[in-house]
């Protein structure tokens, strides 16, 4: 009896600790989203409503909380509490500079990798995201044939060629193999981003982190620098296999470099241009095999989850909304293909707008970025938004993503799949004898951001890989379009 009283009064100073003495000061009045009138320990009990069912927190920010900020208490977002804002200071947001308000300190923080990732250096240096921002994105219409190639061996294997007889298939699983292939034939080339061993180990740490990283977020402050580094074992493990795989590679890749300085490398991907800006920079931290290693990892942590569920979201969004659609789609992608010789270009891509709508259509009622514009105050004096919140210093602040994008008075109809709702808007743009407005129209394709639209986030800290996950997306799918017939579901699958 008595080393039950113990434990229970130790897990009580815990709570108590935990939400009242943890964390950087909360901004004092403020509605908590989740919390009833009824609570004992509202920030505890509204923690455990908003994290099991997150759709209800956002909605009643967005519904009841439309010009004021609310504290919205949530496991598991990069931190214990966001400061939920009013949509009104989303532009404000999105053109802070990450030195006022940053998105990657949340991403450290709310992953916390300081435990779950050996490699500290990429996260004080990212400079992935440059190469991501100028490199990727300019590359990848000449990377488009590799992409295609990829793609076409990736369904054979996954959903084979039967001409004869329908076959089940998992989609999330399968897709996520495919673009698994694809996207890291553009970041190592072959052979590796087919080796099965490379791909499992990225795919187990990616799935691993997300787990480790919210037993850590329940572990006291203090105790963490022994306890974390337990949890973390079974993710820094995969980090290992993954860089096993990859040494070779990446070790005959610096020597090569070194023997060919002068000369240029026949290579054109994301490892071989991470090798030049490593070397470039001088610094013999950044090209030291582990570290380039691991900057693929999080390369793979960053894309290539998020394009497995935008994928299997659009294929699941098609084949259980109407025949006619997918025949469209069809006719669009073989007259744009036609017109270009068969062959797939950045242009070839940007005249099948249909093809885009669904991207950009679908990724709106299923983002999987619910709560959006997470960033943290870095400057000690705190900020103040354009709707009058002071939001102290260390806090993290986001908007209701969810509830904009499902809103309907910005898009009617908002809870239907409307394939094509973004291509009647772009021709309601253009019609009449007005000369052609192009900046706008391009403003309603898939990668393009807005405080209306933040499947990508928005703003100088949106993400950076939008443009080539857009082409990468839109070729696999014209790809199964051309090559498969789909039989369709009554009942559209429910997201988890
Ligand atoms: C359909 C697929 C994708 C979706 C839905 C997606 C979504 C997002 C979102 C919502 C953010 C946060 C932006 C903000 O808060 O303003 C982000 C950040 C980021 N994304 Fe993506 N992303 C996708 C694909 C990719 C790909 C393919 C790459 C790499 C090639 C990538 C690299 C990144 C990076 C590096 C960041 C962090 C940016 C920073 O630290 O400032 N993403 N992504």
């Amino acid at each position: 009896m008595p080393s039950l009283l113990i434990a229970a009064g130790l897990l009580l100073a815990y709570v108590v600790f935990f939400f009242f003495f943890s964390g950087p000061r909360l901004p004092k009045g403020f509605p908590i989203i989740g919390a009833k009138k009824t609570d004992w320990f509202p920030l505890l009990q509204a923690t455990w409503r908003n994290s099991f069912n997150i759709a209800a927190g956002i909605n009643d920010a967005y519904r009841n909380h439309k010009h004021n900020a609310a504290i919205m208490p949530v496991m598991g977002l990069g931190a214990d509490t966001l400061i939920m804002l009013p949509s009104s200071d989303s532009k404000f947001i999105s053109e802070q500079e990450p030195k006022v308000l940053s998105l990657r300190e949340v991403i450290i923080n709310g992953l916390h990798y300081r435990y779950t990732l050996s490699d500290k250096y990429i996260l004080t240096h990212p400079l992935h995201k440059k190469l991501i921002t100028t490199t990727l994105t300019n590359q990848v219409g000449i990377l488009l044939p590799e992409l295609a190639n990829e793609t076409t061996v990736g369904f054979e294997s996954q959903w084979g060629n039967d001409t004869e007889a329908f076959r089940e298939v998992n989609v999330w699983d399968t897709v996520g193999r495919v673009i698994g292939c694809a996207t890291n034939r553009v970041f190592v080339g072959l052979p590796n981003c087919r080796d099965p061993k490379l791909l499992d180990a990225g795919y187990a740490y990616a799935r691993s982190l997300p787990v480790s990283a919210t037993l850590i977020g329940w572990v006291w402050e203090p105790a963490r620098p022994l306890i974390a580094r337990l949890i973390a074992l079974r993710t820094r493990a995969m980090e290992r296999r993954f860089a096993k795989v990859l040494l070779p590679e990446i070790e005959r890749r610096l020597r090569e470099y070194d023997d060919k300085e002068k000369s240029g490398s026949s290579k054109n991907d994301f490892l071989q241009w991470s090798i030049a800006q490593a070397k470039e920079s001088g610094d013999a931290e950044m090209w030291k095999p582990t570290t380039l290693a691991s900057r693929i990892l999080l390369m793979n942590m960053v894309s290539i989850h998020t394009s497995s569920m935008t994928f299997t979201n659009v294929l699941l969004d098609l084949v259980s909304s109407k025949p006619e659609y997918i025949e469209e789609l069809r006719t669009e992608v073989s007259t744009v293909l036609r017109e270009s010789n068969g062959v797939w270009t950045k242009a070839t891509l940007a005249r099948a707008i249909k093809l885009d709508s669904v991207f950009r259509e679908s990724a709106r009622l299923n983002t999987s970025v619910a709560v959006g514009l997470r960033r943290k105050v870095m400057v000690k004096e705190g900020i103040t938004t354009p709707s009058g919140v002071h939001i102290p210093y260390g806090n993290v602040c986001a908007v209701p993503s969810l509830a904009v994008l499902t809103d309907e008075t910005i898009y009617p109809d908002a809870d239907k799949f409307v394939p094509f709702r973004f291509v009647d808007q772009r021709h309601n743009i253009n019609t009449g004898d007005r000369p052609k407005d192009h900046v706008s129209s391009s403003r309603l394709s898939f990668y393009a951001t807005s405080t209306d639209y933040l499947a990508f986030g928005n703003g100088r800290q949106a993400c950076p890989g939008r443009f080539f996950a857009a082409c990468e997306l839109k070729l696999m799918l014209a790809y199964i379009l051309m090559n498969y017939d789909l039989e369709m579901m009554e009942t559209r699958p429910k997201g988890i």
